[in-house]
């Protein structure tokens, strides 16, 4: 049945215009790359809008908006809204600008008007104080539309760094992310990717082939899991798009609206009797220094109903990041993993590490830092790709933090490792220690073979080398290897019971809620990148 016409001179009529329009904007894709976008495990860009959003919060920008190419008879094809769905609303009542790239318009690729909507949403977000998260999937630049598309790609790059550090800016990698489009999510806090429909490379595999003679696919190549596992540029590999989703609203649960707002908070009075949970801390500590255990449990017990968020989960193992609350406060965890690489910290768990705490002190979210760490993973591989300059950001990245700053010494505390984790003189404010803690230049072994080099050598020679190794050892362990030499001199504040550790970092955090710290001001530092 055909619609009946109407009289566009009428108020009804423009009304009728009006809704035929939005109509028309809100089907922009054609059903068949609809279908396309659905067959491969996708959503759209309005239903990802619809995902993300409270319900009926949406108010969208530039639904009109066409481009103005003629290149190629692009005149003939100008769908509404030029491929990109953006606006503002709320999540969790907390308002949040966004944008989403349509794939089934111009393949998601960024033309002049697809660029100046997300620059318009970025600006808005910036202005008004909100996070702003990106859902990316596209075609890249649109190739009949040329320098330009760079263009707009520059106005966004700068507009992302100009807001880094400022608002919160989550990106959604939903499907392909290719070429120098990569660098807008690249920049911003938190990328997040869903299994096996998002990508992300500089180059293709089929240039890869050409240029290297490389064979390689486009999932091993920037798949979901090989940012989350091998690259450390995604910090969340999702099962779906829905996972991917509910990730983001965690996280944005954990954030400030902007760096100038506190982080939301849950009305909650932490319980300061030691319970039958903290008591289990008592016993997690291994009397063997070199059993690992499970700093997860850690942390866990000192969060409130022990929801620990993390933050790049699949990336550097050896260190924990991610967020928690504790009496209803955001916290952001910082924790050496004794269970992978026995904890040292290597260039990828620095930078990991140090990006977190950097993200924290952005957002005005408390640090604890729990620490048991042997040391700098020692070899070739390390030292030639850099973990002098790359692991300096750790100290960088504590050092310029003006949040509060908790640490807690489990156990081992060894070398430039003991400085570097959130140690006193990088600035924290409260330093704990178990009486498990081992805070000294190094371990037992190491430490005895090169002070006691000839002794050994001699009590080799007379067949009494293991009694000599022990007995140097035991002399070593009870003389350094514990949390008093540091405790005498202030560089823990006090030795606890781990079973005290949650009443203490809550009545710690209470103290350091009004910390203002303010440092030299300068344009900016220059941490070694
Ligand atoms: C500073 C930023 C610089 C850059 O972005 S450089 C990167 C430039 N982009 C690229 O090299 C990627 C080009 N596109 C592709 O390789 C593929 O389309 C891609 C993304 C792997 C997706 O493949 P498929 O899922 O098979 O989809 P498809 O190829 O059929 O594309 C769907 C429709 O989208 C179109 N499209 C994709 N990328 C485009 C682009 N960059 N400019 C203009 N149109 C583009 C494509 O022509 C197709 O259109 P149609 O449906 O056939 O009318």
């Amino acid at each position: 049945m055909t619609e009946a016409p109407y009289d566009p001179h009428t108020t009804a009529g423009k009304l009728a215009e009006l809704h035929r329009r939005l109509d028309a904007a809100v089907h922009s894709g054609s059903a068949a790359a609809v279908e396309k976008q659905h067959a491969k495990g996708k959503l759209t860009a309005r239903e990802r809008i619809a995902e993300l959003l409270d319900e009926d919060s949406f108010v969208e920008f530039d639904e009109f908006a066409r481009h103005r190419s003629t290149n190629f008879g692009q005149e003939k094809n100008r769908p509404y809204g030029d491929g990109v769905v953006t606006g503002y609303g709320t999540v969790d009542g907390r308002q949040v600008a966004v944008f989403a790239q349509d794939f089934t318009v111009f393949g998601g690729s960024l033309g002049e008007v697809f660029g100046e909507k997300i620059v318009k949403v970025m600006d808005f977000a910036l202005k008004t104080g909100c996070p702003m998260i990106g859902i990316n999937d596209s075609g890249g630049a649109r190739i009949q539309e040329g320098v330009v598309s760079l263009g707009l790609y520059g106005e966004i790059f700068r507009r992302n760094v100009h807001a880094s550090g400022v608002i919160p800016q989550i990106s959604l990698i939903m499907g392909p992310c290719a070429g120098g489009a990569v660098y807008s999510p690249a920049v911003t806090d938190f990328v997040v990717m869903a299994d096996q429909t998002s990508h992300m490379f500089i180059t293709g595999p089929d240039v890869i082939k050409t240029v290297t003679g490389e064979d390689v696919g486009m999932e091993e190549l920037g798949g979901a899991r090989t940012h989350n596992t091998k690259s450390g540029n995604a910090h969340y590999l999702a099962a779906d798009e829905k996972e991917a989703v509910e990730y983001v609203k965690s996280l944005l649960s954990y954030l400030p609206s902007n760096n100038l707002s506190d982080p939301p908070v849950y009305p909650e009075q932490a319980d300061l009797s030691v319970t039958d949970e903290d008591l289990e801390l008592d016993t997690i500590v291994p009397d063997s220094a070199n059993q690992p255990y499970d700093m997860h449990k850690v942390i866990e017990h000192v969060l409130d109903d022990g929801e620990f968020l993390e933050v790049q989960p699949l990336y550097a193992g050896n260190i924990l990041t991610g967020f928690g609350r504790v009496e209803g406060h955001p916290v952001g965890i910082v924790g050496n993993q004794p269970m992978d690489l026995a904890g040292c910290l290597d260039i990828a768990a620095s930078e990991k590490a140090a990006r977190f705490v950097r993200t924290c002190d952005a957002f005005n979210i408390p640090v604890l830092t729990f620490v048991d760490v042997p040391g700098f993973l020692p070899g070739t591989g390390q030292e030639w790709d850099g973990i002098i300059r790359r692991g300096a950001k750790l100290i960088y990245a504590y050092a310029e933090a003006t949040v509060p700053l908790i640490t807690v010494i489990t156990r081992k505390a060894f070398g430039g490792a003991y400085d570097v984790m959130g140690s006193k003189h990088l600035g924290a404010d409260l330093n704990l220690a178990w009486p498990t803690a081992q805070i000294a230049v190094m371990g037992a072994q190491g430490a005895v073979n090169i002070l006691h080099r000839r002794e050994l050598a001699a009590a080799d020679q007379e067949g009494i080398l293991e009694e000599k190794r022990a007995e140097l050892l035991a002399s070593y362990e009870d003389t350094l290897l514990n949390p008093y030499l540091a405790a005498e001199r202030g560089y823990v504040d006090a030795v606890i019971a781990p079973s005290e550790t949650r009443r203490h970092i809550v009545r710690g955090l209470r103290a350091l809620r009004g910390k203002r710290e303010v440092l030299p001001p300068k344009k900016h530092g220059n941490i070694p990148l």
